[in-house]
């Protein structure tokens, strides 16, 4: 299948949304309109649109936005000149409804005023009343159907006037705006989930999976779902809303979303696949990284420095003329990784500069803690669900032109499910599992796979050698996993981060977000585990960097036996599985797997505590509080050595030494498992 073909099918799924976001607007229209006749004219494409129709959205579309204000001040400016030339004549009527910039009833009235008045009164009603209600394509409609209507000289005057109004308009406009959609089309093309490996790419197109936001709907944190073509949509009011902010966990997602947007209008048309307002109804896209601002005085500085080639001929001052005169939306992504010292965003943000344009930013949580209030839209991109997820593989294997099962079949183990849901993970996880399946053969080799990625990116991002993030930013966020995990959390809290220096470093690995709970009396700042597999994993790290003596004393404190304790008519209830520890355990072995005394010494611990050796595993029925040991807990050695590659010798001969008369071990045939275990 082609990236079209499978564009156009990806557009055939969405359509059933489209369909309902239609409906939702309409609905909405019908709440705001005010004749009866309006109402009527809704309600009659209410109707209509729930058989699918696309055309009536147009004109709910315009009965619900306003005129650009540089459209409405050509027109006022050019209202004699439009008094005198104009003909209400049957052709441009017909024109003007059949694109919906008129309804009936606006005609009838028109016509009535034309009868009882002048032709001049009702062209006066028509461009004070009328026109400038129907929504910002109104005016390009109108000119086309003045064209089209033996008017053309009419329609040349009013563009004339417009780049009058803007002379950059003209060509300058045209001209940026080509080169902007062309470069956007070709940089954005594909997605490099590992960035310093330019050679791994993915067909954006091919493989992107259609988001659902979740969009606040007021302070008190309500929320809906909404769907990507839903971004620009007027929520509170009827206004588009010009601050939008889109917040999520890393690798969720948010930069794919930026630079999807960014290159679906570099395809410069929609077709018919945006249900709503959408990226095509931007005259310009200035799609930025938060740190293209930096030293840079403004958006246009920041256009010509990082949006250009350094050949391209345009002045700072013109750009500024197109940026002024233009319906612009401004894209940043992760403002989480550039927001300190960045005066310009800042002044964007606040309004305090191009308060008229569209400013969409992208973000980890809570960074934008005090600037919140600029926004109008809010939105959070969630985890995957699993429709998503099967989506996500069978795009990425159709893509690769491969057989989807094995991607299909990850999803339903166990040991990753909770990877599943991040899209970043996910496609690491399909990277992996195309490369090579053995590495699935142990969670510890797949988690230190992803570890290593996830290292390697943030040295990128923060600019540093993969040691130095491993001895300055690692080393302390293994011992923060430790301490949460101790406490059996998964979260870092605000007075322990503040006794490393540098814990926002820490946090930009992508491991950890900001997390602020607000009570009435008081604000509390915590920083949360992305994964619980991550604290376990990382949790291991630091045992395994651990001198033996402390990780034995570890180790002996830990539980080997299930419990289960119950007194009646108390309320005391102890439950513990012994798999609680086995995540950290197995991982501890995986890690250790090289270190053959050290494994040694811990399986023997293994051994003693969960009386491996011995035939039977009675419940200690003695025990008043009702204690007993099942399976889980004995065979924990066997489920631990799983996670080895190879299991050295000198384990080997301890257990098979130490060996209960029910389990048979002997030699496998096998080069990489030389060592196999049976159970009766
Ligand atoms: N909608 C999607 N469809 C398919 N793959 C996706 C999608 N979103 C994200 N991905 C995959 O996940 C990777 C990470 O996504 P992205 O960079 O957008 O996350 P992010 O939220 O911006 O993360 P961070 O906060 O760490 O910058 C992408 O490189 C891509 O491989």
């Amino acid at each position: 299948m082609t990236g079209a073909q499978s564009t156009r099918r990806h557009m055939m799924s969405t359509a059933s949304k489209n369909a309902a976001n239609q409906h939702n607007i309409l609905e909405r229209s019908f709440a705001d309109v005010t004749t009866d006749a309006e109402k009527e004219l809704l309600s009659t494409e209410l109707n209509y649109s729930t058989r699918a129709s696309e055309k009536p959205l147009e004109q709910a579309k315009s009965v619900e936005f306003k005129m650009e204000d540089r459209h409405k001040e050509c027109l006022k400016s050019n209202r004699d000149y439009l008094l005198s030339e104009i003909s209400l004549s049957a052709v441009l009527l017909a024109k003007l409804s059949e694109s919906g910039v008129i309804t009936d009833e606006h005609l009838q009235k028109l016509q009535n005023t034309e009868r009882k008045d002048t032709t001049k009164a009702a062209v006066l009603e028509f461009l004070s009343e009328v026109l400038p209600k129907r929504g910002p394509e109104a005016f390009n409609l109108f000119l086309k159907a003045l064209s089209e209507s033996e008017q053309r000289h009419v329609a040349e005057r009013l563009k004339q006037c417009l780049s009058d109004v803007c002379p950059e308009d003209a060509g300058t406009f045209e001209r940026l705006r080509s080169e902007l959609q062309s470069y956007y089309k070709r940089k954005l093309a594909s997605i490099c989930p590992m960035p310093w490996l330019q050679s791994i790419y993915l067909n954006l197109t091919d493989v992107f999976v259609e988001r659902q936001l979740k969009l606040k709907t007021n302070y008190k944190g309500d929320e809906r779902i909404v769907t990507m073509d839903d971004i620009f949509t007027p929520q509170q009011t009827r206004e588009i809303p010009r601050r939008l902010l889109i917040e999520g966990n890393p690798g969720i997602g948010k930069s794919t979303i930026c630079q999807t947007l960014a290159h679906e209008w570099g395809e410069q048309s929609c077709g018919r696949h945006c249900g709503t307002l959408c990226v095509h109804s931007f005259d310009l896209v200035l799609y930025f990284h938060a740190g293209d601002f930096i030293d840079e005085e403004s958006v246009a500085h920041a256009v010509r420095e990082h949006l250009l080639p350094s050949d391209y001929s345009i002045t700072t001052s013109e750009l500024q003329g197109v940026i002024k005169a233009k319906n612009v939306l401004i894209i940043v992504d992760a403002f989480d990784e550039a927001n300190a010292g960045n005066r310009t965003l800042d002044r964007l943000i606040e309004g305090d500069i191009l308060r008229h344009k569209t400013l969409l930013i992208t973000s980890r949580f809570n960074f934008l803690e005090n600037k919140l209030r600029h926004f109008e839209s809010r939105f959070t991109v969630e985890g995957y669900d699993e429709e998503e997820r099967l989506q996500h593989v069978e795009r990425y294997a159709e893509h690769k032109r491969i057989d989807p099962k094995p991607f299909i079949s990850m999803l339903e183990e166990e040991s990753i499910r909770d990877l599943c849901s991040n899209p970043l993970n996910l496609t690491l996880l399909c990277l992996l599992r195309e490369e090579d399946t053995q590495l699935m053969t142990t969670r510890t080799a797949l988690y230190t796979s992803i570890h290593r990625i996830i290292k390697q990116k943030a040295a990128k991002r923060l600019k540093l050698i993969e040691a130095e993030v491993e001895e300055s930013l690692l080393r302390p966020l293994y011992q923060f996993a430790f301490e949460a995990h101790r406490k059996n959390e998964t979260v870092v809290r605000e007075k322990d981060s503040k006794k490393v220096k540098n814990f926002q470093r820490i946090c930009q690995v992508g491991y950890l977000t900001n997390e602020v709970i607000i009570s009435r009396l008081q604000k509390e700042v915590r920083f949360q585990f992305t994964h619980k597999t991550f604290v376990e994993f990382l949790t291991a790290k630091h045992i395994a960097e651990m001198d033996r003596e402390e990780r034995m004393n570890w180790m002996q404190h830990l539980r080997y036996a299930n419990c289960y304790i119950r007194i009646k008519g108390l309320a005391i209830d102890d439950y513990f599985k012994v798999e609680q520890n086995e995540a950290i355990l197995g991982f501890l072995f995986g890690l250790l797997e090289e270190e053959s005394a050290e494994l040694t010494q811990m399986a023997s611990l293994v051994i003693k505590e969960t009386h491996f050796s011995s035939e039977h595993h009675h419940p200690i029925s003695s025990d008043p509080l009702s204690l007993y040991s099942r399976c889980g807990a004995s065979h924990q050695l066997l489920r631990l050595i799983a996670e080895l590659n190879v299991v050295p010798q000198e384990l080997a001969d301890v257990i098979c030494e130490r060996r209960p008369p029910f389990i048979n071990i002997h030699p496998s045939n096998s080069h990489e498992r030389p060592f196999g275990i049976f159970t009766r």
